[in-house]
């Protein structure tokens, strides 16, 4: 996915050189093959100063076999705050993607880190889980996926849950069903399955980041569910979660306020309660 020339400089950066040499050589090669005169390069900091998007995927690795995203919080903190303060002052305007995980806490580090306003911070949040989300019940209904309005919102992680009550197809309203709560159930857990058959998941994420660089790049202004600094929607506030959200030229441009049910609402409170409390102990040790 990396290889579609939506941008004309691509800079690959980590710790270890040698790795993104590799990565950007292979790039290359692949890129040969599309038509694009994009450049794949390995390098500094400084070499990628003045970049329209960072995104960042730094992480350590899980350390136990049923591992939790949040698992990742401690030690992924000290990776955004030796990189981060460099790549914020050295693209001061770039619109910032974070991945890494647990991505609504890592998201909200960011905003704090780089000091840039929450519009130019995005974390992927929810948009791979209801991507994965529309694709099964594009299975199910026979209906292309793009034309399945359904969002999974809230954390990504165990407590996300499926926005039923604003999910349509064609103006028809029929979710939530038996089988539409049964493919959400699936869903959550379906990122784990993929870890434990290959060690990794990357085809899907890096499709649905490359979406978000899409609309940034063409200010396509796409809503896609993903993590922002939530604006008080439902009383919330001070955290970051995952709410469809417009994406454009200049990062987010709108937060959309879905109108979700009781039980839903408190789902999302619950997400709130949960990311802030991983938040806050982070900060405590
Ligand atoms: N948000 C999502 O939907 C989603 C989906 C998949 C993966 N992820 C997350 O993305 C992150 C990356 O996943 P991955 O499978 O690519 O992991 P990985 O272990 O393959 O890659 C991590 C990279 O970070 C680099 N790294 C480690 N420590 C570093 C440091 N101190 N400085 C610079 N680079 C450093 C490593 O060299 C490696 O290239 C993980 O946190 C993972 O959980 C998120």
């Amino acid at each position: 996915a990396t290889m579609e020339p939506i941008v004309s400089e691509l800079w690959l950066l980590n710790r270890s050189i040698e790795k993104a040499e590799g990565d950007a050589m292979d790039l290359t090669h692949a890129s040969a093959l599309r038509n694009s005169n994009m450049t794949i390069q390995a390098g500094t900091i400084e070499d990628a100063a003045g970049s329209d998007v960072i995104v960042f995927t730094a992480s350590v690795s899980p350390t136990r076999a049923d591992w939790k995203r949040s698992d990742l919080a401690a030690g992924n903190k000290p990776l955004l705050e030796h990189w981060l303060p460099a790549l914020a002052e050295s693209s001061p305007n770039a619109v910032l993607i974070m991945v890494s995980n647990p991505v609504d806490v890592m998201t909200y580090a960011a905003i704090q880190i780089t000091g840039f306003p929450p519009e130019r911070v995005i974390g992927t949040g929810t948009l791979l889980d209801s991507i994965r989300y529309r694709a099964s019940l594009s299975h199910e209904l026979e209906i292309h996926s793009d034309d399945i309005r359904a969002y999974i919102l809230g954390e990504h992680g165990d407590d996300q849950f499926a926005a039923h009550s604003v999910a349509m197809t064609g103006g028809e309203k029929f979710f939530p069903s038996e089988t539409s709560r049964r493919l959400f159930r699936e869903t959550v857990n379906v990122g784990y399955e993929v870890y434990n058959r290959k060690g990794y998941t990357n085809y899907g994420i890096a499709l649905a980041t490359m979406s978000i660089v899409d609309s940034i790049v063409y200010d396509l202004r796409h809503t896609m569910p993903v993590s922002v600094l939530v604006d008080g929607f439902l009383g919330v506030d001070d955290v970051c979660l995952s709410l469809p959200t417009v994406i454009g030229r200049s990062g987010v441009t709108r937060i959309l306020h879905p109108p979700l049910s009781e039980e839903e609402a408190a789902a999302f409170r619950h997400c709130a309660a949960k990311v802030r409390e991983t938040i806050e102990t982070m900060a405590s040790e």
